[in-house]
């Protein structure tokens, strides 16, 4: 079996290529980075290591591709693939698909193509750019033969910080779930994954906890002067404020989607476990990347919050302050970083988040933050 995987960076390698392999893919990644292609063509394998565990696995059968230098033999090997991935990062998923297109406009079989980018319905947003890309009765060819099932994937892979290019450290747990009412032909044979009829709650539950209480241990870490989420998450204040966040979106969820309550207790208590691995080295800036993405309305932080606020007619006090301290992160190596500031500095802080995260005036969320920043 063949697959292509757009992105060989952290979860690319870490989580993507590794699980692909161990269902003998053999996988051609697509990048940017030139010197990333050519390890993969010189080693065609590499090392990705278990943190705290001690354990290693060898992934092979890999080789590399660059998106722009060597677009014919992309469009080639989209051709020959069982399987399209990507893991690039949401804003690049239009950049990849006009090359995505031409690729799945020559293939004669049926192939499935998932996103594992951290946004709900990410397959189906890549689907929408691969569209633009095509004319009516092109999009009515690739609709044939191309699957877009939408995918949660859940995994902590840090920037990596060894001596070797390719090798990669990840946390032991993980979580590849596809839903399986867009497949087209056979569901991929891969044993990592979990298929289910509804990823709705799945997607949620994951992005509205692993996710929301990551990004406020960064963002509430970055105002406390942490550097790395293991030092900021053993701040008891810190921990308190991330349980409290966690607390009002498992609040959300439970509500909306009927989870036991004890259970989703136990499972914000797992989670926030694994932001603990004394050997992740993850930087509270590499989780805390993209503010203006994670203040956005289908985020991890404005999204349960404005739901809360719906639901329970009040405001929750938790992610009210980490989305004020996400309004005050101002990380200059961080284009959205210095994007916001700017934004706050001609607007105000509450201007600012209300056009980020597209509310109105007298939204009871954008009062609140209000209060809170005063
Ligand atoms: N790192 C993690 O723990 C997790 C990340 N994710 C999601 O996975 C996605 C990727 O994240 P990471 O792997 O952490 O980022 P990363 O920055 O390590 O990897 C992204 C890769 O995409 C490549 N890329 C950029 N533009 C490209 C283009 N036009 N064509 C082909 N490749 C291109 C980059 O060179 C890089 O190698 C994001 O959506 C993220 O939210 C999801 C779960 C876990
Ligand atoms: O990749 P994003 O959306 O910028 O957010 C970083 C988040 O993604 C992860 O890398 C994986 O879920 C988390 O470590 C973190 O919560």
């Amino acid at each position: 079996m063949k697959a292509v995987h757009f992105g060989a960076g952290n979860i690319g390698r870490g989580f993507i290529g590794a699980l692909l392999a161990d269902a003998k893919f053999d996988t051609v990644f697509v990048d940017v980075n030139q010197e990333l292609i050519q390890e993969l063509n010189e080693k065609n394998s590499y090392t990705v290591e278990l943190a705290g565990t001690g354990e290693a696995e060898t992934v092979t059968g890999v080789s590399g591709l660059h998106s722009q230098a060597d677009e014919e033999k992309v469009v080639q090997a989209i051709v020959e693939a069982d399987l399209i991935t990507t893991a690039v990062g949401p804003h690049v998923l239009a950049m990849i698909a006009p090359l995505l297109a031409k690729g799945l406009l020559k293939k004669q079989g049926t192939a499935n193509v998932i996103a594992c980018e951290n946004v709900i319905g990410g397959s189906h947003i890549l689907k929408k750019h691969v569209w633009e890309a095509l004319t009516e009765e092109e999009q009515h060819q690739v609709n044939q033969k191309i699957g877009f099932p939408n995918a949660a994937v859940d995994r902590i892979v840090p920037d990596q910080t060894n001596d070797d290019l390719l090798t990669v450290k990840v946390e032991p747990y993980y979580e590849w779930v596809v839903e399986t009412k867009d497949i087209h032909g056979t569901r991929p044979d891969i044993s990592g994954i979990t298929y289910v009829d509804d990823l709705e709650p799945y997607i949620e539950r994951k992005l509205f906890t692993v996710n929301t209480g990551h990004a406020a241990t960064a963002y509430l870490g970055y105002q406390y002067g942490y550097k790395q989420v293991k030092e900021a998450i053993s701040d008891d204040a810190i921990k308190e404020k991330v349980k409290g966040a966690l607390s009002e979106t498992g609040a959300v969820l439970i509500e909306k989607y009927g989870f036991e309550r004890d259970q989703h207790h136990q499972y914000i208590e797992k989670i926030i476990s694994r932001f603990e691995n004394p050997d992740l080295l993850d930087e509270v800036t590499r989780v805390g990347r993209a503010p203006m993405r994670k203040l956005s309305k289908e985020d991890r932080l404005v999204k349960p919050a404005s739901e809360f606020t719906a639901l329970f007619n009040e405001t929750p006090s938790h992610l009210v302050e980490v989305i004020a301290a996400a309004l005050q992160y101002d990380v200059t190596s961080d284009q959205e970083a210095v994007q916001l500031q700017e934004l706050v500095e001609k607007e105000g802080p509450v201007e600012a988040f209300r056009e980020v995260a597209e509310l109105e005036k007298d939204h009871l969320l954008v009062k609140a933050v209000q209060e809170q920043l005063q």
